[in-house]
């Protein structure tokens, strides 16, 4: 077996947007006219093609990334349909890692809206190449310039337009083509339709030759020789126009915008000419970097089939074939049945069958070459962010970062039987979703799950009950992650005597408990000289300590950011042990983490209400109710957009509010932003509630 395709000829994006702006219509378009899946599947019948959770098709909405392969003009495609909500974004970011490019698209009505601008800030981060299509332009209101113009002002971002529209609204015809100055018109809107070729229409044209003249301005001072020629009158020529284009989308100089509806399917070809044409191949981007784990030393790996094989998985679903490992070829050759090492976990792993992902179907392959991405089958250790790679050539990629979850819930079923059946599954769901977690309150020995927000964690009940599990659970109401820390150093002395007729227990133990830096977490230190508490105890004080931290002093949640050092201590030669250095330890920090000023953390989110006039105020004042501190207030066009900070505990079931509050014309999104020190009348209260 060989390669089918050149990687200069692989075009590796992700499709991204704020929610509901026609992703998934608009990957659905792109598969049926690239000619890979044969019935075009509407996402509100529910038949989409890319939606293939049952969930999905039900909610309408787009949860887990599906990886596709396509083709186009002779280039291979690989697609990812990336989540719009922001209780998913964890799934944005997996994506954006492993892509080289992405469409941005943009409901062309809405301009860019709040999640718009989140993804658009991950592709930041990222620095993926990327170009932005308007789509929707057949919907009442749908207004190209605006678009535009917003991209500059909420985006801070440079677009220019490669098309113009010709008509908008139920008048949109199809586009100018600015590169060709053609016009491409579809006569008709069904499934399936071809643009014909015609003359821009008379009243267009001007506006079509000023908009070529900006996109020829802005191409030429990528390249001094381009640049140079056209002051002399010379316009660059159709391939060197191209050319500079595609070296804007690279260096993400600017960004392409293109127009069209996904729906009424026009724009959809000119859109999949355009991805080939600028995004970047694996060739185009950065070597990816890595650690040779032996050396800890910083390695690159090309893009190439003749470096070291290196793998990074960045998706795990579970579905009837078995577990399915997403995973990206940065290097190498991959060929089945062999066996590569995990060198994240230190452990084995053969690959016995790969496939290659297409919508609604799924192709048995051979190998896999740099720059594929591919479902590996059935590995067993292996997690999201993992790398594979060979075992002669060792190398750790990149690490994804995850945030931590912000928001719990406790899970109970009735039968025994059932418990069984609930811990398994909450293992899978958990290795499936890094930002899904599950714990067992120590206390009351309920299971707790946490996640991103409400939304996150309904869709995971829903899993369970649904087949193949099938599990009746009980959930609680849903409560908020708070975190406990310390605001002052201390030091604690504690002895733990006690003679019950024989045996005795002794043991003393002397800390230094102080701040540790933010995010730092908790450390621990042994700082003893000599043998004063002899190292066979030491397990024993870890453990001590380590139950105070996971349910800290306050209202027994955990404790971070919180720095330990073992100074002294004493032992007695018959009646001290592990388990009294635990039980001294414990008490100890107790009473330390006590002494050394503690506080309360709970989440703050960062939420955008994009309201119209009339509801300013009440938004505003409601939002101020809710311990919220009010960041800004800008023009959307006609709709005035609030930015707030405010703690997670009163935003449970604001949308409620917000639609009432409104008559239902404001919307808002949110995402975690930090954590802060929670009020002490708050504090009160929170600690009345757990403690
Ligand atoms: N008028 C019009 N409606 C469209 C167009 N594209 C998509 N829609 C509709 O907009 C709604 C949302 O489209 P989706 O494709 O599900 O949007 P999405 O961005 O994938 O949404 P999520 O997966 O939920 O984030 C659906 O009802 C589509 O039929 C378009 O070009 N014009």
């Amino acid at each position: 077996m060989a390669r089918t395709h050149k990687i200069e000829d692989y075009r590796n994006f992700g499709i991204m947007a704020h929610i509901d702006a026609g992703k998934t219509t608009t990957t659905e378009r792109i598969l049926y006219y690239s000619g890979k899946s044969h019935k075009i599947g509407e996402v509100h019948d529910g038949a989409a093609t890319m939606d293939y959770m049952e969930q999905e098709q039900e909610r309408g909405i787009t949860i887990t990334s599906a990886a596709t392969t396509t083709f186009w003009n002779g280039k291979r495609l690989n697609i990812i349909d990336t989540p719009g909500h922001v209780d998913f974004t964890i799934e944005v970011e997996r994506s954006l890692r492993v892509l080289d490019g992405a469409v941005c698209v943009l409901d062309s009505n809405q301009g860019v809206e709040p999640q718009t601008e989140t993804v658009w800030r991950q592709g930041d981060k990222y620095r993926v190449p990327r170009v932005v299509f308007c789509n929707k332009m057949d919907k009442t209101g749908a207004n190209f310039d605006m678009c535009l113009e917003d991209i500059k002002v909420r985006l801070g971002a440079r677009p220019v337009a490669l098309q113009l529209p010709i008509g908008a609204e139920s008048d949109f015809k199809g586009i100018i083509d600015l590169v060709t100055m053609e016009a491409k018109v579809w006569n008709s809107d069904v499934q399936g339709s071809m643009y014909d070729i015609e003359a821009i229409p008379a009243h267009l044209q001007e506006k079509a030759e000023e908009a070529r003249a900006a996109l020829i301005e802005a191409a030429v001072e990528l390249d001094d020789a381009a640049m140079e020629a056209y002051l002399e009158g010379n316009e660059p020529d159709q391939a060197t126009l191209k050319s500079l284009i595609r070296k804007a989308v690279l260096h993400s100089a600017w960004f392409p915008v293109l127009c069209g509806t996904a729906f009424k399917n026009k724009g959809v070809q000119t859109l999949l000419d355009a991805v080939v044409d600028y995004l970047p191949s694996p060739v185009d981007v950065p070597p990816t970097k890595g650690i040779d784990p032996k050396t800890e030393l910083e390695v690159e790996r090309k893009s190439s089939d003749e470096e070291p094989l290196s793998i990074l998985a960045f998706k795990i679903i579970e579905d009837p074939f078995g577990v399915l490992t997403f995973a990206r070829v940065y290097s190498g050759v991959l060929t089945k049945g062999t066996t590569l090492l995990n060198s994240t976990k230190e452990k084995r792993e053969r690959i016995g069958r790969m496939v290659a992902m297409h919508a609604n179907s799924r192709e048995d392959i051979e190998e896999a070459y740099a720059g594929d991405i591919v479902a590996l089958v059935g590995l067993k250790e292996t997690r999201t962010g993992d790398t594979l790679c060979d075992p002669a050539n060792p190398v750790i990629l990149e690490k994804m970062e995850f945030p931590e979850p912000v928001i719990e819930m406790s899970v109970e079923v009735a039968s025994k039987a059932d418990q069984e059946k609930l811990g398994l599954a909450l293992q899978k769901l958990a290795s499936e979703d890094p930002s899904f977690r599950v714990s067992t309150d120590s206390e009351s020995g309920q299971t707790i799950i946490k996640g991103m927000g409400e939304l996150h964690l309904d869709i995971k009940i829903d899993i369970l009950r649904r087949a193949p599990f099938n599990i009746n659970v009980n959930v609680g109401a849903p409560q908020v992650a708070y975190r406990e820390t310390i605001r002052k150093q201390t030091e604690i002395d504690y002895t733990h005597k006690k003679q019950t007729g024989g045996t005795g227990q002794f043991a003393r133990v002397k800390f230094v408990v102080e701040p540790n830096e933010i995010g730092a977490g908790y450390t621990f230190e042994n700082k003893i000289i000599g043998g004063v508490v002899p190292k066979e105890y030491i397990p024993g004080v870890e453990k001590g300590l380590n139950s105070v931290m996971s349910s800290g002093p306050i209202a027994g949640f955990p404790v971070v950011d919180v720095k330990i050092s073992l100074i002294d201590g004493a032992y007695h030669e018959v009646d001290s042990s592990a388990i009294a250095f635990e039980i001294a330890s414990r008490a100890a920090l107790r009473e330390g983490l006590m002494k050394a000023n503690p506080a309360l953390l709970e989440p703050v989110m960062k939420v955008e209400v994009v309201s119209p006039e009339e509801y300013v105020g009440s938004v505003i004042g409601d939002l101020n109710s809710r311990r919220g501190q009010i960041q800004g207030q800008d023009m959307r066009g006609n709709a005035n957009v609030i930015t707030a900070f405010v703690p997670l505990a009163n935003m449970f079931s604001y949308v409620n509010n917000l639609r009432s509050m409104s008559q239902g014309r404001a919307s808002y999104t949110m995402q975690f932003d930090h954590y802060e020190q929670v009020p002490q009348a708050v504090a009160q209260e929170v600690q009345a509630k757990y403690a």
